[in-house]
């Protein structure tokens, strides 16, 4: 139950909530915290505030405080990787990140969990890459008081996704073999420009360079040299070039050769159509179209985090890329910080 009072009669009483304070470009947040006791030195501040009049709480059986909402769905939301330490603030709690890896939003389950009503969570896309203490979610209830019955309904619904809507999972410190591949490359005709590029991403996430295998348009040899890369304990294998529709472009053809199984050819992303991905005796295997030299931002990026997680890629993930999958080529690479991949 809620009771409504002058501020003048309020005093002596606990603060039923936060009460917010917002001086812009200066300050935002609560100048009286849920549970201080009125005094009459605080009149001024609250009729500064705009509030004439305050609420005094009686939560019946079926009723829950905000507070103690947000704190019942946050639990819910969480799983592995996500957590908070901070008591709720204006009856919202952030979630964070609390280990270094990728952020998993279960969003179909989220999208259900928003759709309920009275209870909310926001969170930043799914597959970002985040580290220990960053925001990934906020959750708050909606009313001051909110019924049992409709946390609870979120709260079961929250629990609803398996590992947690929210995760961060951790990325694999992966030993990588990469195999470029073109004939004009091996045979010298002109200079290799993949290596730099893939190096550094391999790096920049973590991982080690077992080898760099410079190989010509020869299923047999490439075979061989993917097959190689596995029996020396590659986690991941990275072929460059000879992807796309002309003769010479053999990669495809070779790692199936070799018995690679599971491959998805062809990606629903610009730049990257010409991406594959196939699992050769359990180890994925990416391959990157020349138009990794090029562009700064490619395919890869979106799925090679994925692949460090141990997320088994398949044509509905690479499928599901498409919304969002358009990079827009600007003179400056921003990306993450842009629309592509999200
Ligand atoms: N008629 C069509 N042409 C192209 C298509 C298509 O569907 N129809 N796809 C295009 C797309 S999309 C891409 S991406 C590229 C993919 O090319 P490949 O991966 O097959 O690459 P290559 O044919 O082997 O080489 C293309 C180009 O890049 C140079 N290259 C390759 N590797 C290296 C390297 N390590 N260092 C420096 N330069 C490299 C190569 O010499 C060629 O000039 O195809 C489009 N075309
Ligand atoms: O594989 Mo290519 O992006 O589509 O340039």
């Amino acid at each position: 139950m809620i009771q409504v009072v002058r501020i003048e009669d309020a005093v002596g009483h606990p603060l039923a909530h936060d009460v917010t304070e917002i001086r812009p470009g200066e300050f935002k947040g609560p100048a009286f915290h849920r549970g201080h006791i009125l005094s009459c030195r605080d009149l001024d501040h609250l009729r500064r505030l705009g509030k004439e009049h305050l609420y005094i709480l009686k939560p019946e059986d079926d009723e829950v405080h905000e507070d103690d909402a947000a704190k019942a769905i946050a639990g819910a939301l969480c799983g592995e990787g996500v957590g908070w330490h901070d008591a709720p603030r204006e009856g919202k709690i952030l979630l964070r990140a609390t280990r270094d890896g990728m952020l998993k939003v279960d969003v179909t389950v989220l999208n259900r969990f928003n759709v309920i009503g009275e209870v909310m969570c926001a969170t930043r896309h799914t597959h970002t890459l985040v580290k220990r203490g960053e925001e990934v979610a906020a959750t708050r209830a909606i009313p001051l008081l909110i019924s049992r019955k409709t946390v609870e309904a979120a709260v079961s619904e929250a629990r609803s996704a398996e590992a947690g809507v929210l995760q961060v999972l951790p990325l694999k410190r992966a030993e990588v073999g990469v195999m470029i591949t073109g004939s004009e490359v091996f045979y010298g005709r002109i200079e290799d420009k993949f290596q730099p590029i893939i190096r550094k991403k391999v790096t920049d996430l973590g991982g080690h360079v077992i080898d760099v295998v410079f190989l010509p348009d020869d299923d047999a040899l490439i075979a061989e040299a993917a097959l190689k890369f596995v029996e020396r304990g590659a986690d991941i294998i990275v072929t460059t070039g000879g992807m796309s529709v002309d003769p010479d472009d053999r990669t495809r053809f070779a790692l199936a050769q070799a018995g690679a199984v599971d491959m998805v050819y062809g990606s629903a992303v610009l730049p990257g159509a010409m991406f594959m991905i196939t699992y050769l005796k359990g180890v994925p295997v990416l391959g990157i179209p020349a138009c990794g030299i090029f562009a700064k931002t490619t395919v890869f990026d979106l799925i090679y985090p994925r692949v460090l997680t141990g997320e088994k890629i398949t044509r509905r993930e690479i499928a599901e890329l498409g919304h969002g999958g358009l990079c827009l080529n600007c003179r400056k690479c921003v990306y993450p910080m842009c629309p592509f991949g999200k």
